[in-house]
């Protein structure tokens, strides 16, 4: 990596938001809050990854920041310049230094082209108009991507999902850009042609100095490549770390989660981090205060109360479901009886019901915290009465976290890269001794 000091990209607050609309007029009654506010910086020759599951928002990222469709809010700053503001004849221009690659290179090729008619369409574009000259910086491409010079001629059909993949590059490169934003471009490949792509983008990175922002949800491939990675969960970015410091000492929860996730051959590191559970909750109505408390494993626990960390997960897990009203009373006293329960649900005993619900959210037949279990029990007794706001009023009450109150800043962490997560930022930090200003 060779980086100068000022940032070829600078992206501030991105914000991304789809409407929801309703009724022929097209009513807005919400939004879908794809990218919400994400920052970071991207230096000459450096590549940046942006990581989460399916459904965080790193699509959209790219995208909007390529200006592919318009941001709704925040900057990009391009060499300096707002890329939000730009004109037509701006764009164009920024067009050709700022490519992208997508995961499926075949979605790109017309069939009907040669691929190096396709690899020279942005030479076309942008007024090369000598032929000649043309198809020799494309066999060049081709050559340097790894194929060879006569392949300009053969069509897409003919090529597999990984030579496809080097053409995608080669086109990518075409104009010279600055920049590339490379969205799961391996992801559709075999292993092993995963990772000669990857060769691949490397060594024309050193040798066009380019910059490259790396979306995957694959942390074995963000290693491989990229010098800082900022993870992305529900359209935020909750960690921003150089790789080896992400891998070496993460600091979101989110963040272990991912890396728990990783396939494991050493037996000795298998078993550390817990995996996550559940699918990334809806961006048009995200959690209130940590995005995360839905499914992170390391929830603080609310105070007075000492759960064991998974069984509180457990208990949250209940209160989540509690909350959204998907607790299907029917469905357990059908389980537990048979129909005939449902319409007389005096056929099946309160407390069957209860140890149903606790065994299928893994919540103990008691707590060992015996005042956490008071508040418990009593909660399932509104449960199976079918009054759910009294027992979420009353959870909400007794067993309230912070995750669930404030959302966390991304700060600066012990660990010297920032990361957005109460156990670093306690939301009631005790009070100061000296004044701010000292
Ligand atoms: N045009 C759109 N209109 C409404 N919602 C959208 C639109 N495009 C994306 N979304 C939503 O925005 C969220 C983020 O999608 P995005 O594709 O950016 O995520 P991702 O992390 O790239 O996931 P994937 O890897 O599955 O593409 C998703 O919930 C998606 O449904």
């Amino acid at each position: 990596m060779s980086t100068d000091d000022s940032p070829v990209l600078e992206v501030r607050n991105l914000e991304k938001h789809y409407p929801v609309t309703e009724g022929v007029l097209k009513r807005e009654v919400g939004r879908v809050r794809a990218v919400d506010g994400i920052s970071f910086d991207v230096h000459r020759g450096e590549t940046v990854g942006i990581v989460g599951e399916s459904g965080c928002g790193k699509s959209t990222a790219a995208t909007s920041l390529l200006r592919l469709e318009d941001p709704t809010g925040g900057q990009v700053l391009f060499e300096g310049e707002d890329i939000t503001e730009y004109s037509k004849a701006e764009l164009k221009q920024f067009r050709r230094d700022a490519q992208m690659m997508f995961q499926d290179p075949s979605a790109s090729f017309d069939p009907r082209m040669s691929v190096g008619e396709s690899v020279a369409e942005p030479l076309v574009i942008h007024g090369l108009n000598d032929r000649g000259r043309r198809r020799r910086i494309v066999q060049d491409l081709f050559e340097r991507v790894g194929l060879s010079a006569d392949d300009v001629d053969r069509y897409p059909h003919e090529f597999s999902g990984g030579q496809k993949q080097r053409i995608a590059l080669a086109r990518a490169l075409v104009l010279n850009p600055k920049l590339i934003v490379a969205d799961e471009p391996t992801s559709a490949l075999d292993v092993s042609i995963q990772s000669e792509i990857l060769g691949l983008m490397s060594d024309v990175q050193e040798d066009f100095d380019l910059s490259i922002v790396f979306i995957s949800h694959d942390m074995g491939v963000i290693r491989e490549v990229c010098d800082r990675v900022a993870v992305m969960y529900l359209g935020e970015i909750v960690e921003l770390a150089p790789t080896e410091e992400l891998f070496g000492n993460p600091q979101h929860p989110y963040t272990r989660a991912l890396l728990g996730s990783i396939p494991q051959p050493d037996p000795r590191q298998r078993g550390q981090g817990v995996r996550l559970t559940g699918d990334v909750p809806s961006p048009s109505n995200p959690p209130a205060g940590c995005r995360f408390h839905t499914r992170c494993p390391e929830i603080i626990q609310p105070e007075g109360y000492d759960f064991d960390q998974p069984v509180w997960r457990s208990v949250m897990d209940f209160r989540v479901r509690l909350r959204q009203g998907e607790i299907d009373l029917d469905a357990v006293r059908r389980f537990l009886g048979d129909e005939e329960a449902v319409e007389n649900p005096d056929l099946v005993d309160d407390s069957e019901v209860e140890a149903a619900i606790r065994e299928e959210f893994d919540i103990p037949e008691r707590l060992s915290d015996s005042d956490a279990e008071a508040v418990l029990s009593e909660a399932f007794e509104w449960v199976v009465d079918g009054d759910f706001e009294a027992a979420n009023d009353l959870l909400a009450d007794e067993f309230e976290t912070v995750c669930e109150r404030e959302p966390p800043e991304l700060a600066e962490t012990d660990a010297g890269h920032p990361a957005s997560c109460h156990l670093h930022s306690p939301a009631d930090p005790v009070e100061p001794t000296a004044s701010a200003d000292d």
